[in-house]
């Protein structure tokens, strides 16, 4: 994986003014989740709704059938606001933080992907809906396609962007990659461990995301240096890591439940990236009786800011 130079770039013309601020980092001002939400065209407002005891906070806007975003590890909601405004406009967009990220509560348990699509299921009842278009991204799309498992009633169309769910296979990955053959998940064994990840990274997120950043995307900014500080403020403290850490530590018992689903009967679109492509092709069909699965080839793994606009085109297409 070659790395890129870090352009940096003064906001150009039409650069459009950043949002009101509110908590602040070492090196900007992070806006608040309600300034973000307001930002986008769209109409788009912050709320929060208790499931099952759980605050949890999404972003909605648009007009249309109801279309739940997810996202995963280390970002939030606003990892989709480059397609949020193009998807607003066909359908009712709900972009949630997951359990133990952004503005949803961070809670000692509950990670397996079982439980948070239960607490997904009673956001979606919540909203006043029965069934519901999804789409998952990273340790999201792990979410997504768990609700889908355990809700199909309650599931239209699934997406899953990037990452399949966690299976037997995983416990084999390498840590070791052959050259040109993309980044070794170091971070999926790191996660496991309890205390470190708080003691080495509270505080210091912004350094992992610009390394994850460095290893993903051709142009580096595709996430500006406001994107990292958003993310890096959502998981810099010790709480924040923790659940992190804890949307891995129960792969072990995502894989137990994987095993006991049938395949999926409702149409379920995979799309890749450039190093994942092959195991989405190899991993997806098994997994239900509809499967498509399609290639970002200009896209690593941050998909929605990699390739917006394909990613939107192709979401649209497959969701109407
Ligand atoms: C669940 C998750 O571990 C999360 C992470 O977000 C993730 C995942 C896969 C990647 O391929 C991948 C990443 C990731 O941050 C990343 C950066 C650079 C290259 C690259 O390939 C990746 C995952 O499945």
């Amino acid at each position: 994986m070659t790395r890129n130079s870090r352009k940096t770039t003064a906001p150009g013309p039409g650069a459009t003014t950043p949002p009101a601020a509110t908590g602040t980092t070492a090196a900007t001002t992070v806006p608040s989740d309600e300034a973000l939400a307001r930002s986008l065209p769209g109409g788009f407002t912050s709320e929060y709704a208790t499931v099952n005891g759980l605050r949890m906070h999404y972003v909605t806007g648009g007009h249309g059938d109801p279309l739940f975003l997810l996202p995963g590890w280390p970002q939030t909601w606003w990892a989709f606001h480059k397609i949020m405004p193009d998807l607003a406009r066909h359908h009712r967009v709900v972009a949630v933080d997951i359990r133990g990220q952004g503005g949803t509560d961070m809670p000692e348990g509950g990670y397996d992907k079982k439980t948070m699509a239960s607490d997904l299921l009673g956001l979606v009842h919540t909203l006043g809906y029965r069934q519901v278009n999804l789409t998952g991204h990273d340790i999201g799309a792990m979410v997504a396609y768990s609700f889908a498992a355990n809700y199909p009633e309650a599931t239209r169309k699934l997406a899953l962007l990037d990452t399949p769910p966690a299976d037997a296979s995983d416990y084999d990955r390498p840590l070791l990659m052959r050259p040109n053959r993309g980044v070794a998940l170091w971070w999926w064994a790191f996660n496991q461990l309890h205390e470190l990840p708080e003691q080495l990274l509270a505080g210091r997120m912004r350094h992992l995301l610009d390394w994850l950043f460095a290893h993903s995307l051709a142009d580096q900014d595709l996430v500006t240096e406001q994107d990292r500080e958003i993310y890096a403020h959502a998981h810099n403290t010790p709480e924040a890591i923790r659940s992190g850490t804890a949307w891995y530590q129960a792969f072990h018992q995502d894989i137990e439940d994987l095993a006991k689903y049938p395949p999926l009967t409702m149409p379920l679109l995979g799309i890749a990236g450039t190093y994942t492509y092959d195991e989405l092709q190899r991993k997806l069909p098994p997994l239900g009786t509809d499967v498509r699965v399609q290639q970002a080839s200009g896209s690593v793994h941050f998909l929605p800011e990699e390739e917006p606009e394909l990613i939107s085109e192709a979401l649209l297409e497959f969701f109407a």
